[in-house]
């Protein structure tokens, strides 16, 4: 296989995706095209501007588990930089990026997920995952006169990021009804920011960019960059369909419609338990395409780890636990976690 990285590189990345023409066995995955949905299913859409932004909220949580977020706050402008930033970021040479490498069962720096062990197949995916305010790795992978840019991007959208998830978390509180130690909830460094990068595949048909998970968070915003044509191609229509997707029971996988102007809001498994099941920890994925390189970044919103969680009704469908002891949980199985704690 042409470009392929060695040692610890290899067993994070295993391929360098620019100069590989056919998928690998080990980045075969089967099912990927089944119980997709079209483009005509939409998920509901916040304006957090609107008045009545508070009771959609209420019935995507309810009934999706996500929603888009438009007129959240944060500069258009800030938004594009950062989309900037991270395609910069994901184009240095593998050697570079590689300085950063993860070690294994580590959750920053870059590589392949961190729920890769829990796949049977590797995923057509590079990630960079900064926890709080690690820039160490970044200064690690980027000379030394090229890092500024990078860093007060990242800064600033990590901050604006946090306002707009205490504020979305403030409103998600209100209407569970909680007003005692909502702070615990509401303000929390605990954050993570992670950059993702899909490459255009030679069979996007059988490959995986990020395989079905739910996320360990209270919420998680994601931002959907606009996608970038491989060199020589035209983007075909049917890739609109392909990136993010839910999965929705009875209807099957609903993709996530791009829109770089708008944060796509997943309720994770916390908030799940902290609102006794009323609202659902989505299981969502993402696909990748031929003739594009999508990127995208999340930001997890959670409690600190020594914050203990459980319901805030009566009686109780989950045990109570604290975050690190969640954590604990979903690192030996990502599959079974919630339901390990359910009664
Ligand atoms: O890239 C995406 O659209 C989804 C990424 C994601 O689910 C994650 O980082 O947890
Ligand atoms: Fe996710």
């Amino acid at each position: 296989m042409a470009g392929a990285l060695s040692g610890e590189a290899a067993e994070n990345m295993a391929i360098d995706f620019s100069s590989t023409r056919r998928l690998p066995e080990s980045h075969r995955w089967s099912n990927v095209c089944s119980n997709v949905v079209d483009g005509s299913v939409s998920i509901p859409m916040v304006d957090l501007q609107d008045p009545n932004a508070m009771e959609t909220i209420k019935l995507a949580c309810e009934e999706w588990g996500i929603f888009q977020l438009k007129n959240h706050g944060i500069p258009l402008s800030l938004l594009k930089e950062v989309d900037e930033e991270i395609k910069r970021f994901f184009s240095l040479p593998a050697e570079q990026k590689t300085k950063a490498l993860r070690p294994p069962g580590g959750k920053s720096s870059y590589g392949s997920p961190y729920i890769s062990p829990f796949f049977p197949k590797v995923m057509w995916h590079e990630g960079f995952t900064m926890t709080g305010s690690c820039y160490d790795d970044a200064t690690q992978v980027f000379p030394e006169h090229d890092l500024a840019h990078f860093r007060k991007t990242m800064e600033e959208i990590q901050k604006q990021l946090k306002m707009m998830a205490e504020e979305v978390t403030s409103v998600i509180l209100e209407l569970l009804g909680v007003h005692d130690e909502e702070e615990i909830w509401v303000k929390s460094n605990n954050y993570t920011l992670q950059m993702n990068k899909y490459p255009s595949c030679p069979n996007p048909d059988q490959a995986m960019g990020f395989a079905p998970h739910k996320d360990t968070s209270i919420v998680t915003f994601v931002h959907q960059t606009q996608v970038e044509a491989k060199t020589g191609s035209e983007i075909r229509t049917e890739d609109q369909t392909r990136g993010l997707q839910i999965f929705k029971e009875g209807i099957g996988w609903v993709p996530v419609h791009l829109d770089p102007d708008v944060f796509v809001v997943n309720v994770g498994d916390i908030l799940e338990i902290l609102s006794n099941g009323r609202f659902t920890s989505v299981l969502h994925r993402a696909t990748v395409s031929e003739t594009t390189h999508r990127y995208s970044y999340a930001y997890f919103h959670r409690p600190s780890l020594e914050t203990l969680i459980s319901p805030f009704t009566s009686p109780p469908h989950f045990r109570a636990l604290t975050m690190r002891e969640y954590d604990t949980l979903k690192a030996k199985n990502i599959h079974n976690a919630l339901a390990s704690i359910s009664i």
